[in-house]
Order: C-alpha cells, then sequence, then structure tokens
C-alpha cells in the first residue's frame, strides 16, 4: 500500500518532524491528498467549488479501492488520513495561469522550509481549478439535470501541475520540451493513478496529451477523451442565470448533516471567501453544525455588517474524506483540526512597547542617509554568504544571506580566528562601510534613550534588571542579513549570548522590503504554559493570548502555546530588542507569500542588528571545551528548576564534519552581567573590539 508506507515514512522523516510544530507539519506528515490551487471566482463558481471538492474526494475515494490492492481496513486507513488543501483567495489566485499557479506552490513549498530531503509525494504535484474546469463541471451538472438522475463527475478534469524541487535553486520541474506546457489534465476518476504513477517516478508528462484529458487506465474507462476548447462554455458559465437543479444536486451544495466539520468548513469557506475561517467555524458550531443555518446566519449578517478584512498570510482550507466513513454508532468521527495558535499583528509603536520586549521607532534615519545606507548595503550583499550548520544528520544552510561588520582590519582577523559563532570561526567577515559608521552613533543615542525609558517605565522599582549593564550602550558590531524575495526567511531562535553576556541589548535597522518580525514567548517544559520569570511579573504580557494546557506533543506542542506577535517592520525602522527578550523570547522573519516591492531595492530586505560585545566576555576569556573550541553561552529557557540560569557548553557539534563534545558548566555573573572570572590580562597588548562610535562622532 503506497499511500500508508508513504504517510508512515514522513511521520518518521527527520526533516519534516524538524519542521516548526503546528498544523501545517501535522498535514505533512500524518495525511496525504492534493494541494489545489483554485483560480476561478465567477460568481456561480461559489457554488460550484464546494461540489467539485465534493466531487474530487469522491472519485479520490472510489479509486482507492478500485486501483490499489489491499484490505478493507487499509483502505479505511487510507480515507482516514486523507486531506486535501484548498488555496482559495480571490485577492491572490484569481485569474492565475498555470505557470504563475506553479510558482505559488513552488514558494509555498520553499516557506515550509524543508531541507533538502525526499519530498513526499503530495508535494510533486497540484491541482488547479480554473474557468476551463468549473466550465466542464457546469455541463456535467446541467446535464444531470436535465435527465434527472445523479451526475457522474468522474470524468471531470482537473489541470494538474508538477512541480519537484521546493529549493529556491533548482527548477527541475520546468517543462523541458516544446510541446508539454508544464501541465496536464487529468479526470477526477484518475488522480490516484497518476498519483502513484509520480511516486514511482514517472513524470506528468507521461500522462499529457494535448487537448486531452487523462481518463486512467483502470476498467471502464478510456484514455484521450478530447475535449472541447477550455472557453467554449465559459460565457454560459458566466452569464447563464443558476440552473435548477435535481435534489440530487441541491443536496451536494448543501451538504447533508454527516458532513466533517472540514467539509463544512471547506463550503462555508468557499461561499464566504473573505471571512476568516476561526469565525466560520464559530458560526458554524453556533448554528448547530448546519451550513444552511451557518450561511443563512452570515448572510443576514451582511446585510448590516461590512464583509470583514482577511489579514495576510497563506489563505487555505482542508477538506478530507471524513464525510464519508461513518463510525461505528453512525455518527461522524471525531474533529481532529485544531485550532491555530493565534497571530496578533502590531503595527504602532505604543502597541509594540505593550505586548512585547521591543521598541520600535518609525523613519528613524533622514530619508536620504537610510536610502544612501540601503544602496551601500546592497552593493555589500555581494559579498554576503550563507550560514552552513548542522542539524542532526543534515548541513542545512541559513536561508538569507548575511556578513559581519567590525571596526579595523585587526577586528576582522580576531573575528575570523579568535571569536566563534555557532562553535565555529566565521568566514565572512567585512570591515564596517562608511554609512554603516556614520549611522551607528545615532543608533547608539536611539537605544540608550529607549533603554532608559524602558528601565522607567517597565522594570520593578524603575531598576534595570538583574544582569543587564549599567553601563552605557556602545555598539562595536554589526550582523548585516539580505533577505533576498518573499521567501529568504530567519526561524524562530535567540541570538548568541557568548559575547553579549546576559540581558543583552540589540538594535535592530530595517531597510527595503518591509516584513514580518515575529516574537513569541518561550514556554517552561514542565509546567502547563505558566510562567514564573521576571518579565510576567512586571505584568509585561497581561494582554497576551490565553494560555492552552501542554499537548503530548510536548515542546512542540507548547511552541505556539501562548501565540504569537507579528511586529511589522517597514524601511528604514529601528527596533530595539530589550534586555529581557533574549533569554525569555524567541524571534524570526517569517517566509511571507509575497512581499510589496521597494524601489531601491525591488525583493530586498537589508537588516542591520548592532551589538555589543562586552570586553570582559572577550575569547580569550571564553571557557574552552574537552574539544578545544570555545564554549557558547546559552541560558536555561524551558526547564523550570533551571530556568534563566547560564551555562558554556560545546557547540562543536553544529559545525558540519565536526563531532561536538558534552562539555557543561554552570556561568556566573555578577548583578551587572560581568562573569565572575579573572579577566586574563591581552597578550602584547591585543586590542579588545573597538566601539563604533568615536568619542567626537557622538556629539
Ligand atoms: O532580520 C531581522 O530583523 C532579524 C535578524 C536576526 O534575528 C539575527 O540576525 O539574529
Ligand atoms: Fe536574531
Amino acid at each position: 500500500m503506497f499511500l500508508q508506507k508513504e504517510v508512515y515514512r514522513l511521520g518518521s522523516e527527520p526533516g519534516l518532524r524538524s519542521l516548526p510544530p503546528g498544523p501545517e507539519r501535522d498535514f505533512l506528515t500524518l495525511t496525504w491528498g492534493p494541494i489545489v490551487y483554485r483560480t476561478t471566482y465567477a460568481p456561480d463558481s461559489q457554488r460550484l467549488i464546494p461540489i467539485f471538492l465534493r466531487a474530487l474526494n469522491e472519485e479520490i475515494q472510489k479509486a482507492l479501492s478500485r486501483c490499489l490492492p489491499g484490505s478493507t481496513e487499509q483502505i479505511r486507513l487510507l480515507e482516514t488520513t486523507y486531506a486535501s488543501k484548498v488555496f482559495n483567495a480571490q485577492e491572490e489566485y484569481h485569474g492565475l495561469d498555470e505557470e504563475t499557479v506553479r510558482d505559488a506552490f513552488h514558494d509555498w513549498k520553499v516557506a515550509l522550509a524543508l531541507p533538502a530531503i525526499e519530498l513526499p509525494v503530495r508535494l510533486r504535484m497540484c491541482l488547479m481549478i480554473d474557468d476551463g474546469v468549473l466550465s466542464h463541471l457546469t455541463t456535467t451538472v446541467d446535464m444531470s439535470s436535465m435527465v434527472e438522475k445523479d451526475a457522474d463527475y468522474s470524468s471531470c478534469p482537473v489541470k494538474v501541475i508538477e512541480e519537484n524541487f521546493p529549493d529556491v535553486h533548482r527548477r527541475d520541474s520546468k517543462p523541458t520540451k516544446e510541446d508539454y506546457p508544464g501541465w496536464t489534465k487529468v479526470a477526477l476518476s484518475a488522480i490516484v493513478e497518476v498519483y502513484d504513477g509520480l511516486r514511482r517516478g514517472r513524470s506528468l508528462e507521461d500522462y499529457h496529451k494535448s487537448s486531452q484529458v487523462y481518463l486512467g487506465n483502470a476498467p471502464g474507462h478510456n484514455l484521450g477523451l478530447t475535449l472541447k476548447s477550455d472557453g467554449c462554455r465559459m460565457d454560459r458559465f458566466i452569464s447563464r442565470k443558476r440552473p435548477r437543479l435535481s435534489p440530487s444536486a441541491t443536496q451536494q451544495t448543501l451538504p447533508p448533516d454527516e458532513d466533517s466539520t472540514d467539509m463544512k468548513l471547506a463550503m462555508l469557506l468557499s461561499l464566504f471567501p473573505d471571512l476568516e475561517q476561526d469565525a466560520l467555524l464559530d458560526i458554524l458550531i453556533s448554528s448547530g453544525g448546519s451550513v444552511e443555518d451557518a450561511s443563512a446566519v452570515i448572510t443576514a449578517q451582511r446585510g448590516y455588517k461590512p464583509a470583514k478584512k482577511r489579514t495576510g498570510g497563506v489563505s487555505a482550507i482542508q477538506t478530507s474524506m471524513t464525510s464519508h466513513i461513518k463510525t461505528e454508532a453512525g455518527l461522524p468521527p471525531k474533529r481532529q483540526l485544531t485550532r491555530k495558535g493565534k497571530t496578533l499583528h502590531l503595527f504602532s509603536p505604543e502597541d509594540v512597547a505593550a505586548h512585547t520586549p521591543c521598541t520600535i521607532i518609525h523613519n528613524f534615519l533622514p530619508p536620504d542617509e537610510a536610502d544612501a545606507l540601503l544602496l551601500e548595503l546592497l552593493d555589500e550583499s555581494k559579498h554576503f554568504s550563507r550560514y552552513r550548520f548542522q542539524l542532526f544528520d543534515r548541513t542545512v544552510e541559513s536561508p538569507h544571506t548575511s556578513s559581519l561588520y567590525v571596526a579595523t582590519p585587526e577586528e576582522i582577523r580576531q573575528q575570523t580566528s579568535e571569536y566563534t559563532y555557532g562553535g565555529r570561526y566565521r568566514s565572512n567577515v567585512r570591515q564596517l562601510t562608511p554609512y554603516l559608521r556614520a549611522v551607528s552613533a545615532k543608533v547608539q543615542r536611539a537605544v540608550n534613550d529607549e533603554v532608559q525609558k524602558r528601565i522607567r517605565a517597565c522594570y520593578p522599582d524603575g531598576k534595570k534588571l538583574k544582569y543587564q549593564s549599567p553601563k552605557e550602550w556602545v555598539p562595536n558590531a554589526a550582523f548585516v542579513n539580505c533577505y533576498d524575495g518573499p521567501t529568504e526567511s530567519v526561524g524562530y531562535h535567540s541570538d548568541e549570548l557568548t559575547y553579549l553576556g546576559p540581558r543583552a541589548i540589540i538594535g535592530s535597522l530595517s531597510l527595503g522590503v518591509e516584513r514580518e518580525f515575529r516574537v513569541r514567548r518561550i514556554v517552561a517544559s514542565n509546567d502547563d504554559g505558566g510562567d514564573d520569570s521576571e518579565v510576567s511579573a512586571m505584568g509585561l504580557t497581561a494582554d497576551s493570548p490565553p494560555r492552552r494546557k501542554t499537548t503530548s506533543k510536548g515542546i512542540d506542542g507548547r511552541a505556539d502555546a501562548q501565540g504569537q506577535i507579528s511586529i511589522h517592520l517597514p524601511h528604514n525602522s529601528l527596533l530595539v530588542m530589550h534586555a529581557e527578550m533574549q533569554e525569555e523570547w524567541k524571534h524570526a522573519i517569517v517566509p511571507a507569500q509575497t512581499v510589496s516591492p521597494h524601489p531601491l531595492s525591488g525583493n530586498r530586505r537589508i537588516n542591520i542588528t548592532y551589538r555589543w560585545y562586552r570586553d570582559s566576555l572577550h575569547p580569550r576569556n571564553i571557557p574552552r571545551c574537552r574539544c578545544g573550541t570555545q564554549a557558547i553561552l546559552r541560558c536555561v529557557q524551558r526547564k523550570r528548576e533551571n530556568k534563566g540560569r547560564y551555562m558554556w557548553m560545546c557547540y562543536a557539534g553544529h559545525d558540519p564534519g565536526k563531532k561536538g563534545c558534552t562539555f557543561f558548566q554552570w556561568a556566573e555573573f555578577d548583578d551587572d552581567g560581568e562573569p565572575l572570572w579573572e579577566i586574563k590580562p591581552t597578550e602584547g597588548g591585543a586590542p579588545t573590539l573597538r566601539n563604533f562610535v568615536e568619542e567626537d562622532d557622538k556629539q
């Protein structure tokens, strides 16, 4: 049973298990089924899409026992693990051609950030429902109403688009032959066969007959029915009044009660594509699970209320076949769709300061200076590289490029031979550029002002936090990242503290394309989301979304336990990550569906994080582990009994080709975050890092 094996294979795939926790991963690892893009939004499509989705699911179900060997039990398992995903948002997908759908599918796969492993078969093809496909369905529906019998949808076609690799650098599945457009039409009843063929290494091209639909090889199906051209019935499809449906066809628009909640939601979402899935779910539940009642409620409300605006992000729904499966008691199976952790989008500086450990200053630099810095760094970004690191048994590359900037050539030498990053020496270090340097004085001043304001307004007794440095913050290193296009990103992380020390402060300047910076609190592992940290005691998170119980998924289940907060970072905005950030929160730049191009940088975003490396944490002072490399400094973030303690540990195992050791030592600091060790004298007066801002620059 190939699909059964496929589902088990995916469940045990290390790459897929390392995806961020959440419905996306469950969807990829625990289920199988097609990815569908809806590009048609003609008025009649509102009622036809649910029919189409239902027909698709039914035909796949029928094909399972027809095309595949296996016991009733095995087929049942496939039915229960089936789930399709439908990308369904008019503003994003309306009228797209096949090539653009392939690109959208590609981008979605890249956004999943799957490492270069063998892909699940479901990610090798996607289906497209366009006007032509729906036109064929309309004909089927019309004919069935004329002869007063159930419609047979088995030969209705769907467009199948193949896209093999999610890797941004490879587009192997782009059609090479001139007569093959990179997609083909397959009858609904033959999709399982094509799925299986792709899994066994065939190409979609093998099923392609120009202007024809592949009907499958199963008995009773002929290959190669010629279709009329796509547009032939479109005028009718668009302008014709809704045909009178037979009772059976009507039933398919308004589903009977045994439909799964997923299916009902899919239908509601098709009827009201501008409403959020969660809002529809609430209405569905309050309507006792009846799609008919829920849709009446919404229509009535619409008389008074404007349609709610969809927020950005991926607009997709999932449908399942469970509507066809009855439990022993004849009841629909228990619904599995869990509600996602919510994302709160923050735009105003007041909201950012109130709900996160950050403050933001918009329009930070004079516009000309911001533009000059952006241009300078875009030019520099030609020299940036991807950081490679070891994740279990795989070498992974950062999904963006970067370089580190320091003040002098001597510091470049130190940074490439003494300081380490992620357990090894850096290779890409460059010297501070004129604008980077010029801007640092302003960043330094603003960051120190924001820190003082924060201490007075938010911290207990208006005093700095324990381990926070009382000294002025003086940047002496800058990490510059370039995110080229919407899919480039950085995953959730806390910044390495080795040279910054505890309670680090970071000034982060964004230039070019606006992107979303997401933050989320780290939740302790041995409680149910409760938190006893200094920060929550300050009441900074009073308004965070309600906590959820820890699930059997352990850490993964908790990761999104308190939801995420999205801070929008436009061009020329300075974000200050305050002292409570790195120990208790994680941050990320999440992949986007699309970005609004910036006049100077196109799709690119440049980010500079200004940092202050402490003299006392110079490499010569850092503990060495048994394998000879410097240990790195980390804070215990999850284990409640040691939460907030710092430790030195070996990180060499994250360097490709190196094995780490088990070195571990608690790290002790005084109240100002200075290490409690004897500072080693500099050999031959080797300097510590020079501040970017000279005394005379400060004015
Ligand atoms: O690009 C950003 O805004 C964040 C970058 C970041 O988190 C990092 O470099 O550590
Ligand atoms: Fe970071």
